[in-house]
C-alpha cells in the first residue's frame, strides 16, 4: 500500500453538553493537530498516490470551514456533540467527496488533540 500523508492544524471551540464528558460540556477550546492520510495500493501514470500540493490544497479548503469557529454555532452540527472523533468523519467525508474525481483510494484523518491523545476515521 503507498500512501502520501499531509498536516494541518486547527483551532476551534466547542462545548460537549453530554454528562459523559464532565467539564468538558462547558464551552472551551481546542487546537488540533490534523493528519490526512490517502492510501492506494497503485500509482497514476506519474507515479503518486496523488500530487502533495492537491493534498494540502483541499485539506486546507476543508479546514477553514472548521478554523477558529465556535462549533456550537455551526448550523450543519446542530444537535451533535463534536468529539475529535466526530470531527475526525466530518474533515474525512468533505475530503472524500471533493477529492473523488482524482483520487479513489482510502483515507484516514487523525486528529491529535493532545500530545498524548488522538482520535481518528479511516474510509473503506
Ligand atoms: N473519545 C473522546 N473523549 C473525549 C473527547 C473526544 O472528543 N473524544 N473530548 C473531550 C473534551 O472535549 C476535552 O478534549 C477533554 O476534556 P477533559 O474533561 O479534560 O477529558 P479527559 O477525558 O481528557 O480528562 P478527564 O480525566 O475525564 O477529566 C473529553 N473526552
Amino acid at each position: 500500500m503507498f500512501a502520501v500523508k499531509i498536516r494541518e492544524s486547527i483551532m476551534i471551540a466547542h462545548s460537549l453538553p453530554d454528562p459523559f464528558f464532565g467539564p468538558a460540556q462547558n464551552m472551551h477550546g481546542a487546537t488540533y493537530v490534523v493528519d490526512v492520510e490517502f492510501q492506494s495500493p497503485g500509482l497514476t501514470a506519474q507515479n503518486v498516490v496523488l500530487d502533495i500540493g492537491e493534498a494540502k490544497a483541499v485539506t486546507q479548503k476543508v479546514l477553514a470551514n472548521l478554523n477558529y469557529k465556535n462549533l456550537d454555532e455551526e448550523p450543519q452540527f446542530s444537535g451533535q456533540l463534536t468529539t475529535t472523533e466526530f470531527l475526525a468523519k466530518h474533515i474525512h467525508d468533505e475530503i472524500k467527496m471533493i477529492t473523488a474525481d482524482v483520487f479513489s483510494g482510502t483515507i484516514n484523518v487523525c486528529l491529535g488533540e493532545t500530545h498524548d491523545a488522538w482520535a481518528s476515521y479511516q474510509g473503506s
